[in-house]
């Protein structure tokens, strides 16, 4: 039995998922595929509760009422003295600042999963430099789940562009949380605010929903596919139309934006008004590898398109590549919420423990 050592960073709607599926597919793996997951540390931004083995269904009020305090020095120590192999980090944070302790992690014997997208945007020194120590310690880095979610679209893109296959452009519907918001938006007689706190509700936006309507979230998928795809890019190079008015940017408080959300409404009521009566509102993201250039924008499409006629919170991905000529592969499915994302990291765990 091949026994994989997990401690998850991220205990929010990702995580908290991504532990209920692991302890519901425990027993099953170990049967069908040999593989025994084991949990041993599952931590937040202030806790962690460190449990040998044999985590329980009640993991989340063990967090809250067994969980301790601690520093990343802590939990190395932990799994050094255990004696652990086999060691995955997950990073199911939204962080900015957590990537940083992927070296520290590396260096003590971990690989890592990531649904957090960071890493990846960073400058590409950082991207070198990340790779890099990878390579020195020989471990993995697994992040399917940073664009579209569970959806297999790195994984694809990866696939062309190691197989000599020429991508000339993907094209899409990037974001799952605004494909739920203008869905719906352009359907139902509903202010934009309030549908953008539905979106919330449900798990689709990132915990400050101003990282979708800034454009910066697709921004981060498309540069993490174009440096798949080779292209040196910067995310300061990405041309992105933002949805967040200057006065509730990111130089105000979250709180201050979601009290004056409502002051979005009357922007995106006059697009709506605009429309004709076959138009909808769509957000797009759009890599030309060909010229190197990265967009995100608000278009109108026609409600018979392939973007047109998206529902509920699915992306839709158009790759472009010079063995499928003029028309594209096209990606298409729920491209935000917990469960499918979760489920994209569980596949990247088993993916992951293939190789150890
Ligand atoms: N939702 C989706 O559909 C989706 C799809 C693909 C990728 N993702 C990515 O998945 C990640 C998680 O999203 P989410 O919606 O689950 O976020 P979330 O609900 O806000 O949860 C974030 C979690 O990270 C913890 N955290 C923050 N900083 C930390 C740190 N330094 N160390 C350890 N834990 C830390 C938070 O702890 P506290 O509770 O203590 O603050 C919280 O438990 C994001 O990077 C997002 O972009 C999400
Ligand atoms: N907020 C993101 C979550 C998935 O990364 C989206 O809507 O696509």
């Amino acid at each position: 039995m091949k026994k994989i050592n997990i401690v998850l960073f991220g205990t929010g709607n990702v995580g908290s998922k991504l532990v209920d599926q692991l302890l519901e597919a425990r027993e099953s793996l170990r049967q069908k595929e040999g593989v025994e997951l084991n949990l041993p540390v599952i931590a937040n931004s202030t806790r962690a509760y460190f449990q040998k083995e044999n985590q329980q269904p009640s993991w989340e009020a063990d967090l809250n009422t067994l969980g301790v305090s601690y520093k990343l020095e802590d939990i190395l120590e932990y799994v050094k003295k255990q004696g652990y192999e086999n060691l995955i980090a997950v990073d199911a944070t939204a962080s900015e600042e957590f990537v940083d302790k992927y070296f520290h992690l590396i260096e003590a014997g971990f690989h890592i999963v990531a649904a957090n997208k960071v890493a990846n945007t960073r400058s590409s020194k950082f991207y070198g430099s990340l790779r890099q120590k990878l390579q020195e310690h020989n471990r993995f880095f697994f992040y399917e789940t940073n664009v579209g979610a569970g959806l297999p679209i790195v994984e694809t893109l990866r696939n062309f562009h190691r197989s000599n296959e020429r991508v000339t452009r993907v094209r899409g519907v990037f974001s799952g949380s605004l494909s739920y918001i203008f869905n719906t938006y352009c359907e139902e007689d509903k202010a934009f605010s309030e549908i953008l706190a539905e979106a919330g509700e449900k798990g689709f936006t990132e915990p400050d929903p101003r990282v979708d309507l800034s454009g910066k979230d697709v921004a981060r998928k498309l540069l993490i596919l174009g440096r798949e795809l080779g292209l040196e890019k910067e995310f300061e190079e990405i041309t992105i139309q933002d949805l967040v008015p200057a006065h509730l940017n990111g130089e105000s408080s979250l709180k201050n934006f979601q009290e004056k959300k409502e002051e979005l409404n009357p922007f995106f009521l006059n697009l709506k008004q605009n429309l004709e009566q076959d138009e909808v509102i769509r957000h797009v993201g759009e890599l030309d590898v060909t010229r190197g250039t990265l967009e995100v924008k608000l278009v109108k499409e026609k409600k018979a398109s392939a973007f047109g006629a998206l529902k509920h919170a699915d992306s839709s991905f158009e790759i472009y590549a010079e063995s499928y000529g003029e028309r594209p592969l096209v990606i298409q499915g729920a491209g935000a919420g917990a469960a499918v994302t979760a489920r994209g990291v569980v596949s990247d765990i088993l993916q992951l423990a293939e190789k150890l």
